[in-house]
Parts: structure tokens; sequence; C-alpha cells
């Protein structure tokens, strides 16, 4: 789909050299004709469908990110549990509206134009205990919440996960890790409702996972994940490994600030951390506008008040020419920017 002509991609995001990680939105049936919306409008209605409310141009998506950025999106819907989640998806599909799963928002950058779509927000939250050190977890779960849990109850795994502010759906589907321990060496299945509405569950066997990678980014037929079951070993200082973590993450990251956590991946072929070459290009606490890095960790960028989507763009777009200018280094976004428009858009090609 080409960007509709209305709607410009930031100029910084056009320089030669400024990448940007693709954002995966899930579009319409392709033999279905696409509405013609115009965005946002009959703003503040609600919208009932079977059971489910959606409300209509309302709903900020800055109120849904740890970033604090974004403007409205067209229709907002919260699922409890997967029949839910099923129904909304067909809704969406039904109808041509393009849609996104998110968990905390803890990993995307909103647009201040807001989105032309509907944004699901994922309120699976179940727990079961299957057996000692089997959790099966819905993916709404707040991932900080299991890592204190089980780190409570004994069983090492999960340590790291006290203090990220993300999902366990949002966690499995990046691979989220720290402190050398990843969600991927935690899993034992993976169960995933697909764009035509079949359950499925993969065992970890059949899942390749990388650092910050997992099978569901680059799945086609992936509607949202639902549940995974997890797989942890006793442990009898599980519990004090969590607490050291956490204190090293709050010596460390600038935790309670508007952050996005780590913006870049590491470059992990060069050895070095993405923070350090930030520092090294002398940007701690370079700013533009209400965007900042911040002082106190490199690779976290603060909105320090009233930060814009075109802010935080340009300020990642700074970083990334300096960074290559100093040392060469092409850095990565951990960060998705969901465009207001554009689906299925590599912003990583080209300008
Ligand atoms: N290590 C750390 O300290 C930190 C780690 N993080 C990590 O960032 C991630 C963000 O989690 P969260 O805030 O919940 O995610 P977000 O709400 O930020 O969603 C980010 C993207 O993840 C995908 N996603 C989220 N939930 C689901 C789901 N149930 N099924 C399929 N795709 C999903 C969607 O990608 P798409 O639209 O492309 O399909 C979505 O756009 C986690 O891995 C979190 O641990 C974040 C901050 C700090
Ligand atoms: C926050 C995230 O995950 C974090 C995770 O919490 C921590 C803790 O294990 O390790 C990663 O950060 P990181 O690589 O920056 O880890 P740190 O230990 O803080 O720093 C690595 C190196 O960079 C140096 N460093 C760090 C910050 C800084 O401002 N300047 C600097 O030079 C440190 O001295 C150290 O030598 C994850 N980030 C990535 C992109 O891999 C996230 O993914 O959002």
């Amino acid at each position: 789909m080409s960007p509709s002509p209305s709607l410009s991609i930031p100029p910084c995001y056009r320089s030669p050299g400024i990448l940007l990680h693709a954002p995966r939105t899930r579009g319409p049936f392709p033999f279905l004709c696409s509405q013609s919306r115009s965005f946002s409008k009959d703003q503040g209605q609600t919208h009932n469908c079977k059971g489910l409310k959606f409300i209509r141009g309302k709903k900020q998506l800055k109120d849904l990110s740890t970033w604090g950025i974004g403007g409205p999106c067209n229709y907002f819907i919260q699922v409890f549990d997967q029949t839910q989640l099923v129904s909304a998806i067909r809704f969406c599909r039904e109808h041509s509206i393009r849609f996104i799963v998110i968990g905390k928002g803890s990993n995307c950058l909103f647009d201040d134009v807001g989105f032309d779509g509907c944004v699901i927000l994922n309120r699976i939250e179940f727990l079961e205990k299957k057996e000692p050190g089997i959790y099966r977890v819905g993916s709404g779960f707040r991932f900080n919440r299991l890592g204190v849990q089980c780190s409570n109850e004994g069983f090492t795994g999960l340590e790291f996960a006290g203090g990220i502010p993300g999902t366990v759906g949002g966690a499995t589907y990046m691979n989220a890790g720290a402190n050398g321990q990843e969600t991927a060496n935690a899993i034992r299945s993976v169960e995933f409702v697909t764009m035509d509405g079949k359950f499925l569950r993969f065992s970890r066997t059949d899942l390749v996972f990388g650092y910050r990678s997992s099978p569901f980014q680059v799945m086609e037929e992936l509607a949202a994940i639902i549940a995974v079951t997890f797989e942890l070993q006793h442990s009898g200082s599980a519990k004090r490994r969590q607490h050291e973590y956490m204190e090293r993450r709050r010596m460390s990251q600038p935790v309670g600030e508007q952050t996005a956590g780590s913006v870049f991946r590491n470059p992990l072929d060069m050895g070095v951390a993405a923070a350090e070459l930030i520092e090294k290009a002398g940007l701690k606490g370079f700013r533009v506008g209400g965007a900042m890095v911040s002082k106190m960790h490199a690779n976290f960028f603060i909105n320090c008040g009233g930060a814009t989507s075109q802010d935080m763009l340009h300020l990642l777009a700074v970083v990334k020419e300096k960074v290559d200018q100093k040392f060469g280094v092409q850095l990565k976004e951990e960060i998705i920017y969901i465009h207001p428009e554009i689906t299925d858009v590599d912003l990583n090609k080209d300008g």
C-alpha cells in the first residue's frame, strides 16, 4: 500500500541512512473493498457489535503508551478474553478496518496524528498454575507481575521480568530480555489466533527466537498471541536474584520517567552497547522539543513533558546520524513506530 498523499513520512525518515523498524499493522481482507473513512469521524460515539463496545475517534493513544505520545485512534476496544479478541478481529476484517493489538504500549511510538484503524487493547489477564513451575498465562498479563510472582514462588527463569513494563504477549513477540535471561528460554508453548480465526499452539521447539526477535514478528497469518505457557525450574535464590536485578535497573535506568525502554537494539556484532555509542557521541541530555536522551542511560529517550511524535522521530534520526558519522554504526530501532495510515511499509528500506 502506498503512503496516503495527505500524510507525509516525517522528513527525518526520508533522509538516506535513517532507518526505522517496520511497523506491522494488520490490514483488512485484501478482497474486501476498502471503505472510505475519514479520520476520527463520529468523534466520541460508541459502536456496539455482538456485545463488543467500540469507541469511535475519542481514545487518545498517548494514554495507551508509556511514552505518553499519540493522537486519537478511529476505533478502540478492550478485550478481556479470547472470544472477545476473535470477535473484535472478525469485526475489523469484515469492515475492512486495519487493526493492531497492543499490551502496555511500552515499545510503541504512536503518531500525534493518531491511527486510522482499530487499536485492540489486550486485557486477557488470567494465570493458571498447571503444575509446579508450569504457568499458563494470558497474553495481557503484566510481565513484571509474572516475574515477581514466579520468583517469589521459588522458580527461576523470569527474574529479569521484574520491572519490565510490558505484557506477556508483548514480551513474547519481542523476545524481551535483560540480565542475561530471555523470554524465549522460559517458554514451553505459545497459543495464538490467526487472521482467519484459527487457534494454534506451537511448542517452543517449533519456534526460532533470536535477540529481540521472534517468529511472530514475521508471521503473516498472526492475528494475536493469546496465551503463553512457561516452564520454570526450582531455585532457592530466584527471589533474591529478582530483587538484585530490580535494584540494578533502578540504579542504571530512568525508572519512573516517560520512556519506552531501550530505543535501539544493541549492535551485537560490534560488541558494544547502543547506549555506549550514544554517550560517546556526546548525546546524553541532547534534546529536540520535549524529547531528550536520558542523562542516566543514553539508550532511553524521555518525554520531558509535551513531546510530540515529531520531536521523538527527529531525536531518533539525529542520534542515528551522529552515531553513524562518528562510529560508522547504523543503529536499529527496538521500538515500533505505528504510522497513522501506512500498512506494512518497511520504512527501513529507503527514504
Ligand atoms: N527490558 C526492558 O526493560 C523493557 C522491555 N520492553 C519490552 O517491550 C515489549 C513491549 O510489551 P508491550 O508493552 O506489552 O507491547 P506493546 O503494547 O508496546 O506492543 C508492541 C507490539 O508488540 C506486538 N504485540 C503486543 N502484544 C501482542 C499480542 N498479544 N499478540 C501479538 N502481537 C503483540 C504488536 O506488534 P505489531 O503491531 O507489529 O503486530 C505491538 O505493536 C515487551 O517485550 C517488553 O518486555 C519494554 C520496555 C522496557
Ligand atoms: C531496557 C531494555 O532492555 C535492556 C535491559 O534492561 C538491560 C539490562 O540487562 O540490558 C540491555 O540494555 P543495555 O545493553 O543498555 O545494558 P546496560 O547494562 O545498561 O549497558 C550496557 C553497557 O553500556 C554502557 N552504558 C550504559 C548506559 C549509558 O548511558 N552509557 C553507557 O556507556 C554500560 O556501562 C555498559 O557497559 C537491554 N537493552 C537492549 C537493547 O538489549 C529494553 O529492551 O527495552
